[in-house]
């Protein structure tokens, strides 16, 4: 579920760069993306039945090429649409209640920042930690400042079993950092949905695993 070098695609309606969304998500399964999550935010994001409705488009996709299916921070969109799994952050629900909430089966994934809010995660049984942003990134509005990559290396040191996403501002030419530091994966967002050649950019994000391992 977690093997190395994975590529986890983040995407709402807002990140297709004028296309169509769901081309884009076909285009990057089709291309070897390992896991997908919807993160539907900012001015004109769907909401209410045309968010359901685009979610369950998007599982409808993902079951086709067998990839996970997260949601971002809304734990009854998941629910609704039978999703995977979820991905929180620190200011959403604590880790206990999602957890309760989607029952032992789904992903839970967690944004961690610090040993302390690592072992919180641990504690709730998360099934991988997102950490950054690595570099400054465009895609969040409220990122805090780049963290480089030292976080990631002191989390996996402590918590050598649970998967890290490394995520903010990745590309395949400063991804090996993040293989470097240990990360089961890379966490993008524009580096693919702005691409011209989505599966090529994999490709690339890929190779660049392989070029850290010789
Ligand atoms: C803020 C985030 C941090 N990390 C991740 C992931 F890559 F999935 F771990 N997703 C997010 N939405
Ligand atoms: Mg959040």
């Amino acid at each position: 579920m977690f093997n190395k070098p994975s590529v986890y695609f983040i995407m709402g309606t807002q990140n297709a760069s004028g296309k169509d969304p769901l081309k884009v998500l076909e285009e990057a399964l089709k291309g070897g993306i390992t896991h997908f999550q919807l993160r539907e935010k900012g001015t004109g994001a769907l909401q209410g039945q045309d968010l359901v409705e685009f979610a369950e488009k998007c599982q409808e996709l993902c079951t086709q090429y067998q990839i996970p299916f997260l949601i971002n921070d809304d734990v009854d969109l998941a629910l609704a649409v039978g999703a995977d799994g979820i991905h929180i952050g620190q200011e959403d629900m604590d880790c206990d209640q999602a957890r309760a909430l989607i029952g032992k089966e789904k992903m839970l994934g967690v944004s961690v920042h610090s040993l302390e809010e690592a072992r919180v995660a641990i504690d709730a049984g998360a099934d991988y930690f997102g950490m950054g942003p690595v570099y400054g990134t465009r895609s969040k509005a409220d990122a805090k400042r780049p963290a480089g990559t030292a976080g990631i290396e002191e989390v996996i040191s402590h918590f050598p079993d649970i998967p890290v996403f490394g995520i903010g501002g990745i590309s395949p030419q400063n991804a090996g950092a993040v293989w470097q530091a240990g990360a089961c994966g890379v966490a993008v967002i524009s580096a693919l949905s702005g691409a011209d050649d989505i599966a090529l950019q994999i490709a690339h994000f890929k190779n660049s695993y392989k070029g850290v391992l010789i």
